[in-house]
């Protein structure tokens, strides 16, 4: 993969910097607890997981992947999630092995890093903030700060449009089909990373990576390529 021409790094966010599921499977099942359904079990609620906090709040309530909850029912259980989640960000969330020391490898080799997640902004600031990592990024985009999230293209040219670099510019990496689907759609690079929330092998990303330091290690070795071999 040829990355001798990259200019920024976007970043998902569930599944990739960090390990979410604990507390989102905690706030999903305090959710059903008081809407009085009993608790699903962690695994389903990581299979629900990559659409938003909408999306999840249908999927935790009926345990199906296109389930739709009754509205008001939804909208007491979207009410309650939010509200909970907000108070339990990182409780057990922490970020993967390799991330800090690839973001702050990532950070001192001068590219700007972003997130693109599909969590809302107002859940994903907070949350990069308290693990400390949120001004190692130039942008952080939620799912819902601009009108489209992944799998449009729209965030990762929304980061180009701010950095003043073209999307092709842009490796996105990810965890999911939307990550990929987002990249693809956007002309950027994608690379998936292999301890995600989902198979890696299915994505068909352009590359997986094992660690956030393998990506670094990648960017610095075709930043080193000469001038006139570069494609
Ligand atoms: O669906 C979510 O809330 C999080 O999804 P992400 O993997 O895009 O961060
Ligand atoms: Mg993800």
């Amino acid at each position: 993969m040829n990355l001798t021409h990259i200019k920024a790094v976007a970043f998902d966010l569930d599944g990739t910097l960090v390990d979410s599921i604990a507390d989102l499977a905690a706030s999903a099942n305090a959710m059903r607890a008081e809407l009085g359904l009993a608790p699903l079990a962690a695994e389903r609620i990581q299979s629900h997981v990559g659409d938003g906090v909408a999306s999840l709040v249908h999927r935790a309530l009926t345990d199906e992947r296109d389930g739709q909850a009754d509205a008001a029912l939804w909208e007491r259980g979207f009410t309650f999630f939010i509200q909970h989640y907000h108070r339990h960000l990182t409780v057990h969330t922490r970020m993967y092995p390799g991330a800090a020391e690839g973001l702050k490898l990532l950070h001192g080799f001068g590219l700007p890093l972003v997130v693109v997640t599909n969590k809302s902004e107002r859940l994903a600031v907070p949350l990069l903030a308290q693990l400390g990592i949120d001004s190692a990024f130039s942008l952080i985009l939620g799912g819902d700060s601009l009108p489209e999230k992944k799998p449009s293209p729209l965030p990762l040219q929304h980061v180009a449009e701010v950095l003043g670099i073209t999307p092709q510019q842009i490796v996105m990496v990810g965890d999911s089909e939307n990550d990929v689907l987002c990249a693809r759609a956007a002309g950027s690079a994608a690379v998936a990373v292999s301890y995600g929330y989902r198979d890696a092998a299915n994505l068909h990303a352009d590359l997986v990576i094992d660690s956030l330091v393998e990506l670094f290690a990648l960017l610095k070795k075709s930043a080193e390529v000469p001038q006139n071999l570069r494609v």
